[in-house]
C-alpha cells in the first residue's frame, strides 16, 4: 500500500510547549515499521512554526503573518534535522519537499511534484512535506496541513491517507468540552450532520481543529482514498491502522480511485486532438493498452504535458479522452517515432506512453 501520515503539532508535542523528541522517536519507529512490512509511506508534517518558536527562545507569542513566516523559516530546517537524526537512527532516508497551493493548481508544478515524490519512494526515500509557510501568504496557501495532506493524498494516489492529532478520532461533539462525546468508528458518508460535530479551531498550536480534518477526508474520499483520523500517543497506531486494525475513525471512500479519476479525465475541456492509426486505435480499444507516440498520426491543438486530450480513429471519430504526459510541441516531434527514440529526440523523456492506460477512458 501506498500511505500517507499526517502529523499535527499536538502530536509533534505530545500536550507540551515543544518538539517532544521521544514522542518523535515513537512515531519514527511506527513509521519505519510501517516501510519494512513492504508498504510505501509520505509524511506531511507540521510544526515549523513550533520549531521555531522553540529555537528563538520562547518570546511572547505574535499571531501576525510576517513573524508566523519567520518562526517557519526559523523552524523548518530545525525539525528536518529533527526527522533526519531520528530517521537515520532506522536506517531511512528523508527527502523535505515543500509544497504551497499554486503546487497543486498549476498542472506543470503538480506533475513536477508528483514525478519527484514517486522518484522518492522508488528509491525508498521517505518524503517530508511540510507547506512553504515562508512564501505562502493566504491567497495562495492551502492553509492548513489537513487539507495540504488531502492534497498530498491524491498527488500520489495513495491507497489510505492517516491523520494522527491529539484526540482519539472523530466525536459525536469536541471532547475538550463535552466529556460525555463519545467516539464514531465509520463514517459511510460525509453529510452536513458529519460537518456539524467538528468544534472549534482545536488546541491553541493546532490549525483548523477537527473541521479542517474533515473538510481533509471529504477531498481524500471523494477521490477514492480512505482517511483514517486516529490518536497520536496510541503505540504503533500507524502500523496497526496500515495492517488493517481498527483504531479512531474510519472515512469510506466513495467509489475507486480509478473511478474519481476517470471522472475527473472527462470533466477536463480537451485541448488538443491525437488522431492514431488503425494498429494504435485497436490496441486503445479493444486490448486496454496505452497509447504510443509510434501509433500517433496526427497532433492538433496547443496543449502542455498533463492536459486533457481527445484520442481519435483514423476515421476521425473520438474513441477516448486521456491525458497526454507530453505537450503538443513534443508530441509533434516524436509522433510516429518508437518510445525508445523519445530521449533520443526531445533530449528528455517522461516514459514510453503518450497517454498511459490509467490516464484514459474510453468513450
Ligand atoms: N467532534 C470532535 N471530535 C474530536 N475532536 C474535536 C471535535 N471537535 C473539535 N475537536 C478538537 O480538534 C482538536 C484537534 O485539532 P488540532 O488542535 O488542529 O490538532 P492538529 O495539530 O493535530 O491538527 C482536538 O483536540 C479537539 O479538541
Ligand atoms: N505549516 C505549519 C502547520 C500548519 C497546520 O496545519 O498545523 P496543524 O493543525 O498542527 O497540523 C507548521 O509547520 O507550523
Amino acid at each position: 500500500m501506498r500511505v500517507v501520515l499526517k502529523l499535527g503539532t499536538s502530536v509533534l508535542t505530545a500536550g507540551t510547549d515543544r518538539l517532544h523528541r521521544p514522542r518523535l522517536v515513537d512515531l519514527m519507529r511506527d513509521l519505519a515499521a510501517v516501510r519494512a512490512a513492504g508498504h510505501e509511506a509520505v509524511v506531511v508534517t507540521s510544526g515549523a512554526v513550533l520549531a521555531g518558536w522553540e529555537a528563538v527562545n520562547f518570546p511572547p507569542r505574535d499571531r501576525s503573518l510576517a513573524e508566523k513566516q519567520m518562526l517557519a523559516a526559523v523552524g523548518q530546517g530545525r525539525l528536518m534535522h529533527t526527522y533526519a537524526q531520528l530517521a537515520e537512527l532506522y536506517g531511512v532516508t528523508v527527502a523535505q519537499v515543500l509544497l504551497t497551493a499554486d503546487d497543486f493548481r498549476n498542472r506543470t508544478r503538480y506533475l513536477n511534484a508528483r514525478t519527484t515524490l514517486n522518484a522518492c519512494l522508488a528509491r525508498g526515500v521517505l518524503p517530508v512535506i511540510n507547506e512553504n509557510d515562508t512564501v505562502a501568504v493566504d491567497q495562495i496557501k492551502v492553509g492548513d496541513n489537513d487539507t495540504l495532506s488531502a492534497f498530498v493524498a491524491n498527488l500520489v494516489e495513495a491507497d489510505l491517507l492517516v491523520i494522527l492529532t491529539d484526540a482519539p478520532g472523530l466525536f459525536t461533539a469536541d471532547p475538550r468540552t463535552h466529556p460525555d462525546a463519545t467516539l464514531i468508528e465509520e463514517v459511510a458518508r460525509i453529510t452536513p450532520e458529519t460537518w456539524a460535530l467538528a468544534g472549534g479551531a482545536g488546541t491553541h498550536r493546532g490549525t483548523g481543529g477537527m473541521h479542517t480534518k474533515i473538510q481533509a477526508a471529504e477531498i481524500a474520499t471523494r477521490a477514492g482514498t480512505p482517511v483514517v483520523i486516529a490518536p497520536g500517543d496510541a503505540p504503533g497506531a500507524f502500523f496497526r491502522i496500515v495492517q488493517g486494525g481498527r483504531l479512531g475513525t474510519r472515512f469510506h471512500a466513495a467509489g475507486t480511485r480509478l473511478e474519481a479519476r476517470k471522472r475527473w479525465i472527462l470533466a477536463e475541456i480537451a485541448s488538443g486532438h491525437l488522431t492514431l492509426d488503425e494498429g494504435a486505435a485497436q490496441a486503445v480499444r479493444e486490448r486496454g493498452g496505452s497509447l504510443l507516440p509510434a501509433g500517433i498520426r496526427r497532433v492538433e491543438g496547443v496543449f502542455g504535458r498533463g492536459h486533457t486530450v481527445r484520442l481519435l480513429g483514423p476515421g476521425g471519430d473520438e474513441i477516448a479522452r486521456g491525458l497526454s504526459r507530453y505537450s503538443a510541441a513534443d508530441l509533434t516531434r516524436i509522433a510516429g517515432r518508437h518510445s525508445r527514440d523519445i530521449e533520443r529526440v526531445l533530449g528528455y523523456t517522461y516514459g514510453p506512453e503518450a497517454v498511459h492506460r490509467d490516464d484514459l477512458v474510453l468513450l
